[in-house]
């Protein structure tokens, strides 16, 4: 068995690198060489083994930058082999007496009917309906939770689900993995990942990526604003808006999806390459 020493704090750290023929200490630190005063006195291995020391950099940057790194391992390797899928969002708050509950499980259901898997926020309200739907149509029901501060834990439909601290890395995970946005009403979080999925569409860093509303009534005011005031603007291209389909029926919703896919799958290998 190996054991690891630690250095009493008061003993004097020993000389570093090895001695060259010439009398000179020298140390390889992969393609580095470092002589004379650059030599350091401890190797890697030896600082990594070391348990002394505060632990603030547990909160610094670098460190931050291998958590999202994982976050990003993490989240692909999980989902890399789910197959076809189709995100649904919508309100944390949504009620199960909700008539918008029944159509996410509706939608979700459909999905599962045409053979993708539903994937969700894997919290309540919608996310909670369209992650029913799914599971009781024995279908794949994924859940890409976040760190939040209330937090709630994932619903109990969730058959396959990820947790990730930051929301950057688990949106990059709706994109990647689904063939399409479903869009149930919803408030500030539902907001932006549809408007986040909008410009990705927008600037075409995703193509035949079909985004669909469900719920006109609930959606009209905020389209009549788009087509008006912004329009007016010039801040957006009045075309812009028909990427955006809004239904009422979910299998509508389903079918613009199914659509959408059967075109890509028809499509030119440039376009194909391009989506997602
Ligand atoms: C607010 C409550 C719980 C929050 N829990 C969430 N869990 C997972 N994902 C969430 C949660 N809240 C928001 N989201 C994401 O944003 C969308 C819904 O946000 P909205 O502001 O409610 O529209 C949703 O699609 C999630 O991806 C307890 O009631």
């Amino acid at each position: 068995m190996t054991t690891v020493s630690h250095r009493a704090p008061q003993e004097p750290p020993p000389e570093g690198g090895k001695e060259t023929s010439g009398g000179r200490r020298e140390h390889r630190k992969g393609p580095v060489l470092l002589r004379g005063g650059q030599v350091p006195r401890e190797t890697t291995d030896q600082r990594l083994l070391e348990s002394a020391g505060d632990a603030d950099w547990v909160h610094s940057d670098p460190w931050r930058v291998l958590r999202i790194q994982a976050e990003f391992v993490e989240g692909f390797g999980a989902l890399a082999e789910v197959g076809r899928a189709v995100s649904v969002f919508g309100s944390a708050r949504t009620k199960a007496d909700d008539p918008y509950y029944a159509k996410a499980e509706a939608v979700a259901r459909g999905l599962v009917g045409e053979g993708y898997a539903v994937i969700t926020g894997g919290g309540p309200g919608i996310m909670e309906a369209a992650n029913k739907g799914a599971s009781e149509a024995g279908g794949v029901s994924i859940g890409l939770g976040i760190e939040l501060p209330f937090e709630q834990g994932m619903n109990p439909y969730v058959e396959l689900g990820v947790n990730f601290r930051y929301f950057f890395a688990r949106k990059t995970m709706f994109v990647k993995y689904s063939q399409g946005f479903v869009v149930l009403p919803g408030g500030f979080g539902t907001f932006d990942e549809l408007f986040e999925s909008l410009t990705l569409v927008q600037t075409r860093k995703v193509t035949q990526f079909p985004i669909v509303l469900v719920g006109r009534e609930y959606w009209s005011g905020l389209l009549d604003w788009l087509r008006t005031t912004v329009a007016d603007h010039g801040t957006i291209s009045t075309h812009d808006l028909d990427l955006l389909h809004v239904v009422d029926d979910p299998e509508e919703a389903v079918r613009i999806v199914v659509t959408a896919d059967a075109e890509l799958a028809t499509a030119s290998p440039e376009a194909q390459s391009s989506a997602t």
